[in-house]
């Protein structure tokens, strides 16, 4: 009665934990056949590590579940190939766009007739054979299992945080993607890409707003000592000033010795409220109604954009 009451409360959304789901998921099915039809979302959380057969089955399971819950596109994290140990081994597990996994992927979402979004897949580079560098890239399969859009992330997460113990150069095995893409129509909205530290340049959610997004995603491995200071504020900021939803599955937990990962991942809707979180600790997905007509009511009451001067305003100060 009270997890009913609790997804009333919250429209659907819950997260959910994944011993607890099938109750839950039951429970929202029936409310939402009961009062309408919106398009579900699901953002899973997960722990990859760097097997990568183990991290297809977590992912293969939460893509599942969110199928049986009821929704029609689902977010996986940054990483959800695999988080490696060190930086030969994250080099060694990359795979090409038309290697063996995204093909694996594309088979699951025609199966299940689902769209994917596959964030953080470390992509071998265009010029692998001579630099041995990857991609940081953020893929989107339809339903009918085919590959529609690659956003290759396009700042880069080097950053050393000496009292928090924090040490990544991700430079030092990626390159950087050359451009944004445009947002991409699906089943929810027009979801528009991003990935992980992306979310720290509002000139990336401002641009992707200004072609249309409706959805704003940024699947991610946050490190616990960002994450606990950042996080949620960027994420609904992102949502407020762009008056999307912003939807972030991330990794959670330690995946090998060296490096462990913030989680909550995150539903945010157009008016910055969270709608969903899966907490800190455990692989786990949130199912959010993606209500457009909700969007439309936040943007003709506040109309941000319109408001907004134009691009060279803001570059030539006094
Ligand atoms: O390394 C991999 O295999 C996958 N890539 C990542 O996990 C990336 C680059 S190291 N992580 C981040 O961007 C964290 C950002 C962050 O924590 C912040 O902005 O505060």
């Amino acid at each position: 009665m009270r997890l009913f009451a609790a997804l009333r409360h919250r429209g659907l959304s819950a997260a959910v934990g994944l011993s607890a789901w099938r109750l839950k998921a039951v429970r929202g099915q029936s409310r939402m056949s009961s009062s309408s039809s919106l398009p579900v979302a699901a953002v899973c959380q997960m722990t990859s590590t760097p097997d990568k057969e183990a991290n297809f089955s977590t992912c293969t399971r939460l893509v599942e579940q969110a199928k049986e819950g009821g929704a029609c596109m689902v977010f996986l994290p940054e990483g959800f190939d695999y988080i490696g140990s060190n930086r030969e081994e994250t080099l060694q597990l990359s795979e090409s766009l038309d290697g063996d996994l995204i093909s694996r992927y594309s088979h699951l979402a025609r199966k299940l007739d689902v769209w994917l979004s596959l964030g953080g897949f470390h992509e071998r580079g265009h010029d692998w054979k001579t630099d041995r560098r990857i991609y940081n890239s953020h893929v989107i399969i339809n339903g009918q299992g085919e590959l529609v859009s690659v956003y290759r992330k396009a700042h880069l997460f080097d950053v050393e945080l000496t009292s928090k113990g924090v040490s990544l150069k991700e430079s030092a095995f990626t390159v950087p993607g050359p451009r944004l893409v445009s947002p991409v129509q699906t089943p929810i909205g027009k979801v528009g890409l991003g990935v992980c530290y992306d979310l720290r340049f509002p000139e990336l959610s401002s641009a992707l707003r200004r072609h249309g997004a409706e959805i704003l995603t940024y699947p991610s491995a946050f490190t616990v000592a960002t994450g606990t200071a950042h996080w949620e504020v960027l994420l609904r900021a992102r949502a407020i000033e762009t008056q999307c939803f912003v939807l972030a599955a991330a990794q959670v937990g330690a995946h090998h010795p060296k490096r462990t990962s913030f989680g909550h991942a995150l539903a945010v809707d157009p008016w910055g409220e969270v709608t969903g979180d899966c907490g800190g600790s455990d692989e786990a997905l949130t199912l959010v109604q993606i209500d457009l007509q909700r969007l439309r009511d936040v943007r003709r009451d506040m109309p941000v954009q319109q408001h907004r001067r134009d691009q060279h305003f803001y570059c030539s100060l006094d």
